[in-house]
């Protein structure tokens, strides 16, 4: 984001210190950030979305983890502190690899030294692994900019997946900015990703943070967009991959990618390497969130539907890898998944 705004997340002070993140709910018309004092605290930051996103959920749950040390905390209360954090949201594969790093300093170094010191590397690793995703993920887009007849390249994206979902500059948002960087004729066309709008108030702000040319589309325009000619790429995050490639992501993403195969566009999904579950075969074992019935009703406080109809609110689908063109992560862009 620009230089005045705040990381989305941020551990303050040692190991008697807390955690501090922007609240996702309140964006993009107020930015204001929330302390979390107590692992309820975090708990509930990413139950509401107020810390959303695969890796930075996986990165506020660490953090979260260090909470539990402090007061006296002991190992069975940290331990307790890891199984509660992870009943938060079920499909982000890296909530429960971040925990399962915390669970394993726990049995080495239960001091609250040990635990933030593994908070602040998961952390740390993530920025790292976003700045890698984005120059690997604008290598493989760079040819499309060679052959362009346009004078942009349109990326169409779904939902969030930039600095505000992780703890760097984001998977799919790190691949578009590191193509402004490199001065090449990016345009964003950005899904607005109902119910909760993470791309119309989230990915959106980003990008204007950024001044970086995006057109808002409510999601049943991607076709049209697409018919149009107006997009070359499709580019999304994931939560969860499973070992064959199949990946899950925000509800919609399927739609897309398979829009994106009706018209011979290449969809890829950037991810780190830390949201592969290679114990899951395919996509279809991967969890799907179900959400409140009010976030399609009443979204944002807007009614939208009559009282007590019946609502269907799955947060996530998943794409089969068949519909994917490549998968970017920190290690590489494969156009064939392999888990190696
Ligand atoms: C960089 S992972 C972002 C990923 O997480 C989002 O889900 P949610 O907003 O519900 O946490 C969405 O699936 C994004 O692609």
């Amino acid at each position: 984001m620009n230089r005045d705004c705040p990381p989305t997340l941020q551990w303050i002070g040692e190991t008697d210190g807390h955690l501090r993140l922007i609240d996702q709910t309140r964006l993009p018309t107020e930015l204001v950030e929330i302390d979390c004092h107590t692992v309820e605290d975090v708990w509930q930051a990413i139950k509401r979305l107020s810390v959303r996103g695969a890796p930075a959920i996986g990165v506020a749950a660490a953090y979260g983890v260090c909470l539990a040390t402090q007061a006296g905390g002991t190992i069975a209360e940290v331990r307790k502190a890891c199984d509660y954090l992870a009943t938060s949201r079920p499909t982000a594969v890296n909530l429960f690899w971040a925990l399962d790093r915390m669970r394993s300093v726990v049995e080495q170094d239960p001091s609250g030294e040990a635990l933030l010191n593994e908070a602040r590397a998961i952390h740390e690793e993530d920025a790292a692994m976003c700045a890698a995703i984005g120059k690997h993920g604008a290598d493989i887009l760079v040819p499309l900019f060679e052959k362009a007849t346009s004078e942009s390249i349109g990326i169409l994206t779904h939902c969030n997946a930039g600095a505000l979902a992780t703890g760097g500059e984001g998977t799919a948002l790190s691949v578009i900015f590191e193509l402004a960087r490199r001065d090449l004729p990016v345009h964003v066309w950005v899904d607005e990703t109902r119910p909760l709008l993470q791309g119309s108030r989230l990915t959106a702000w980003e990008l204007t943070q950024r001044g970086i040319p995006c057109t808002l589309i409510c999601d049943n325009m991607a076709a049209t967009v697409m018919k149009e000619g107006r997009v070359q790429a499709v580019v999304t995050g994931a939560d969860r991959i499973a070992a064959n490639g199949d990946a899950a992501n925000k509800i919609g993403t399927y739609g897309a990618a398979t829009l994106a195969r009706a018209h011979d566009i290449p969809f890829y999904i950037a991810a780190p390497t830390s949201t592969i579950d290679p114990a899951l075969a395919t996509g279809e074992e991967i969890p799907i969130e179900e959400r409140d019935a009010e976030e399609v009703t009443n979204g944002f406080g807007s009614v939208t539907a009559p009282e007590g109809v019946s609502v269907y609110n799955p947060a996530f689908d998943v794409t089969p890898a068949e519909l994917i063109a490549g998968w970017i992560t920190e290690e590489r862009a494969m156009d064939e998944f392999n888990l190696s």
